[in-house]
């Protein structure tokens, strides 16, 4: 693209993702960059609105989907961010992870993984203790499906067979693996890789274990409000104590995941095993997070739309031309192992999350 022309963003994200991405100070870099953002109307196909260099969204359903192979056909110069194909391999708790697994990277002393974990699909194998007797308790108790519902964020801690009862399959359980009780947020847009700190889970020793009753449901726990994260008990873990992950083994484990899932926006979780200092191991990965979170989110994402569109990023403008475009990963056929479209963990209920864990 001619650096004179404007570039076109267009966005299809829900009200609340709206609300919390789409903020005046990115509005205003972008313009300042020659991008413009413009909201897609979703009461009017896709294919009747533009032009836009590049459409951006979460949206999720059949309809959706084919409204972008529409424009697509029709666009063939125009980038979707990202493959809903793509993006569909995180809505299972189990292909996601799979991602991380076939990643083989050169990492020195540091080693990284899974949790072990099993998908159970029905009561029976739940309680079949020898079916899962590689774990023990606790066990996280995850929806399998992760399609952003609040019902796929409702997680418990399981800490003995009683625990089980109120577990509606089909469900991943997967170890608690003590880590210090802080979380680390890996935030990918494109090339760009940014690790934060979270607050997380505390630790359960086997002491404590012993004197622990059935289950503890929770929901989003790094999400808490900042009333939450004052609660006495929370305060206890000190995140400005904690160290970050090396850096360029991070950025090598962004980059391979990048690749391997064929996606742009993306966050993934990491914990770092107690037992093994050097040893990390990836829970979850989100599609488009919460990056106005992100410290400096504005330029992260004003840079990215300028490569995707095609226009120079604020350093190559600095640069005049002098380093390499990046390249946006491109849409992919991955085939989808299993998906199923409907789950519910624990006893289904609406709870609120639970800000102080009794652990
Ligand atoms: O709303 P936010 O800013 O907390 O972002 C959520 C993410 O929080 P994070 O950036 O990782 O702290 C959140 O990450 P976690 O699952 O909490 O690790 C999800 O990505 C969530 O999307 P969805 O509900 O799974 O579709 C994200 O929600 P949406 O913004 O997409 O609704
Ligand atoms: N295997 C695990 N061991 C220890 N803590 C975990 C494990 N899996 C998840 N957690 C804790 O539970 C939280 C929610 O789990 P996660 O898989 O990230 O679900 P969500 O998609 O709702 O964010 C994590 O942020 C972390 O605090
Ligand atoms: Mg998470
Ligand atoms: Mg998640």
């Amino acid at each position: 693209m001619a650096d004179d022309k404007r570039g076109v963003v267009g966005y299809a994200l829900l009200p609340k993702k709206q609300q919390s991405f789409i903020q005046d100070s990115l509005l205003s870099l972008c313009k300042s960059r020659g991008i413009d953002l413009v909201r897609i109307d979703q009461d009017r196909r896709l294919i009747d609105q533009g032009p836009f260099d590049c459409v951006l969204h979460k949206m999720y359903g059949d309809d959706w989907r084919k409204q972008l192979e529409e424009f697509q056909i029709e666009n063939p110069n125009s980038t979707i961010i990202d493959s809903p194909v793509s993006i569909e391999r995180l809505h299972n708790r189990i292909s996601m992870l799979q991602a991380v697994s076939e990643l083989k990277i050169e990492s020195g002393t540091d080693t990284f993984g899974i949790p072990k974990q099993i998908v159970i699909y029905d009561k029976d194998t739940l309680f079949d203790r020898q079916a899962w007797e590689f774990l023990k308790y606790p066990v996280i108790a995850k929806p399998l499906i992760a399609d952003g519902s609040a019902k796929s964020h409702k997680m418990a801690l399981i800490f003995n067979h009683e625990g089980l009862n109120k577990l509606r399959p089909p469900i991943v359980l997967q170890e608690f693996v003590n880590h210090g009780g802080v979380i680390f947020k890996v935030y990918v847009v494109g090339e760009f890789v940014k690790c934060v700190k979270r607050k997380s889970l505390p630790d359960v020793s086997e002491e404590k274990l012993k004197s622990l009753e059935g289950s503890l449901p929770f929901s989003q726990v790094s999400n808490l409000t900042s009333d939450e994260r004052n609660d006495k008990y929370y305060k206890l873990m000190d995140l400005e104590e904690t160290e970050l992950p090396p850096q360029s083994f991070i950025t090598d484990i962004a980059r391979g995941l990048r690749r391997g899932l064929k996606l742009n926006l993306f966050n993934f979780d990491v914990i770092r095993d107690a037992r093994i200092g050097n040893r990390y191991l990836v829970i979850d990965i989100n599609y488009f997070p919460g990056y106005a979170k992100m410290p400096g989110y504005e330029t992260v994402l004003t840079d990215f739309f300028c490569d995707v569109v095609g226009k120079k990023s604020l350093s190559e403008e600095k640069e005049k031309g002098g380093v390499d475009k990046l390249q946006v990963v491109p849409n992919c056929d991955v085939d989808l192992t299993k998906i199923v479209s409907k789950t519910c963990c624990s006893d289904g209920e609406e709870k609120e999350k639970s800000p102080v864990l009794q652990v």
